[in-house]
């Protein structure tokens, strides 16, 4: 104690002279005085770089320090003593943010009034009661947090220290938290790593990817984290248009360009200036339409239908496809010339399959989205686990999202167990799929699957861990280390 106070004593001394007020000498060394203490804790934190904001079990803000004022350039006294409710009544916060108010920590981004966007962290803090009995909030500066990361990115060629990238890289993760991307898998990281990269960057993108495997949540980060972000983003899906109308939705009309157009209409080419359009199924436009919009790329402008005064064209362009655009240029179907244009950067995203680490965390992101949709408080067994990492998933995280809903709909238990998921996620379930499945998996992590799949088989088959130990000829101990490392679910077997 007294080695740990002469430290600190001393670190202090060199820095302030609030340490003298603070001790007070007893005859058995040194006795404190709380009040002391905590003037002495909200010094530091006045010194703070981060922003803090303390408020009571019911929101009502007490605290905040001075970086709070200088990040989001509002007075303290317009905030003390206010719940964030009373803040938006008044126009002081311009986005809700009550939801950080909850049990859990939260990272959100606020809008004030003064123009600024904060990243905000919470943390509830409870008494021994499990009640909430304060909150701090953490405020970040959203200018600072993207001025570091435009560092990294023009710095990427450069070694930069560990530390600092591990920073940036957590900041990612709870940024995207914020926007409800659920991103676990290493392959998934690194594509989400090159999102936020080209973002950056003002040129036109082919997303590549499955069905389903959030190539549309994937480019609105794109347009969100972009210097565009205050313009439009517009979608359009090709294939879902008939051809005879994709035209006008696109170019737009003038009046009389056509029987019935009694007004002339903007297209969505025009409607998205400034801003994002994301093309989806782009292998799926007509030919005639190729070369119109390839001539419009090329000549940043275009022509409504009918109209003779050109149009400026200023978007970022992303396309999305689950097609071989290249095998389609090679047949004829698709023009080569806009295949380049439109990707200048090709982003691949991998199917669900093929990076299995993020089923269990996007099944539980779901689960959570769907309980507080349908009321509901339904968990998943351990069993359901493996069950859903095993499956192919034709359908990606879209079907990973319809087959949650359904389970929260129909299971009449809170409990979801391996019983109540669809026969089908079962027929696929193969050890061969395990080793020879796309995702190309090493001899080691391969071997691994096996061992997993060998040993949940054999539990099922015979009950107990003594019984599977011996159908597998290894030692009951072999088998119960392995549960361990795989973490397998033993919902139904005994340990004898
Ligand atoms: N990483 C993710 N985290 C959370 N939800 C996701 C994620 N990826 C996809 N989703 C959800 O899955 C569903 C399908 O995603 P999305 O529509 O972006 O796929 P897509 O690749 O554009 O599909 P399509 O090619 O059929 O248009 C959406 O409801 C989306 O919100």
């Amino acid at each position: 104690m007294s080695d740990q106070y002469q430290k600190f004593k001393r670190i202090l001394d060199n820095n302030s002279k609030l340490l003298d007020e603070v001790q007070e000498k007893d005859s058995f060394g040194y006795r404190y005085d709380f009040t002391k203490i905590i003037n002495l804790l909200l010094y530091i934190l006045d010194h703070s770089f981060d922003g803090y904001l303390l408020s009571d079990g019911k929101g009502i803000v007490f605290y905040g320090n001075k970086a709070v004022e200088r990040i989001s350039g509002i007075p303290l006294k317009l905030i003390i003593g206010k719940t964030s409710k009373d803040m938006l009544a008044e126009g002081i916060i311009l986005t809700n943010s009550i939801k950080i108010l909850g049990k859990n920590p939260l990272s959100i981004i606020q809008k004030v009034k003064t123009g600024v966007e904060v990243f905000i962290t919470s943390i509830p803090i409870y008494d021994i009661q499990g009640n909430v009995v304060f909150y701090i909030a953490n405020y970040r500066d959203m200018r600072e947090l993207n001025k570091l990361k435009k560092i990294v990115d023009e710095n990427a060629h450069y070694k930069l220290p560990e530390a600092f990238l591990t920073e940036l890289k957590e900041l990612r993760n709870r940024l995207l938290e914020t926007d409800d991307i659920i991103v676990r898998s290493h392959d998934m990281k690194k594509t989400l790593e090159s999102m936020i990269k080209v973002s950056q960057v003002d040129v036109n993108v082919l997303l590549t990817g499955e069905s389903g495997v959030g190539k549309e949540v994937l480019t609105k980060l794109i347009h969100k984290y972009s210097s565009r972000k205050d313009g439009p983003f517009i979608q359009i899906n090709c294939g879902a248009i008939p051809e005879s109308l994709l035209e006008s939705e696109l170019f737009g009309y003038e009046k009389g360009a056509f029987s019935g157009a009694q007004k002339g209409k903007m297209g969505l080419l025009e409607v998205a200036n400034k801003g994002t359009i994301l093309l989806d199924e782009i292998g799926d436009l007509p030919l005639n339409l190729q070369v119109k919009f390839l001539r419009a790329i090329e000549n940043q402008e275009f022509y409504r239908l009918g109209g003779v005064k050109p149009t400026k064209l200023d978007v970022r362009i992303i396309s999305a496809t689950h097609k071989d655009l290249q095998a389609m240029v090679e047949a004829g179907t698709f023009r080569r010339d806009l295949f380049y244009r439109l990707h200048v950067v090709n982003i691949s995203i991998p199917s669900l399959r093929d990076r299995r680490d993020d089923i269990v965390p996007l099944a539980s992101h779901f689960l959570k989205i769907f309980n507080k949709k349908y009321g509901t408080n339904k968990i998943f067994a351990s069993d359901v686990c493996n069950a859903l990492e095993n499956y192919k998933w034709p359908g990606n995280v879209r079907e990973l999202k319809n087959t949650i809903e359904n389970l929260v709909i129909f299971n009449e238990d809170r409990m979801i167990n391996n019983k109540c998921l669809p026969k089908h996620i079962f027929q696929h379930e193969s050890e061969c799929h395990q080793v020879t499945g796309k995702r190309s998996m090493g001899l080691k992590e391969s071997m691994e699957n096996l061992e997993k799949q060998l040993i949940i088989k054999s539990l099922k088959k015979h009950g107990t861990i003594r019984k599977a130990a011996s159908a597998l000829k290894v030692n009951h101990s072999t088998i119960v280390r392995k549960i361990k490392k795989y973490n397998i679910g033993l919902p139904d077997v005994q340990d004898d």
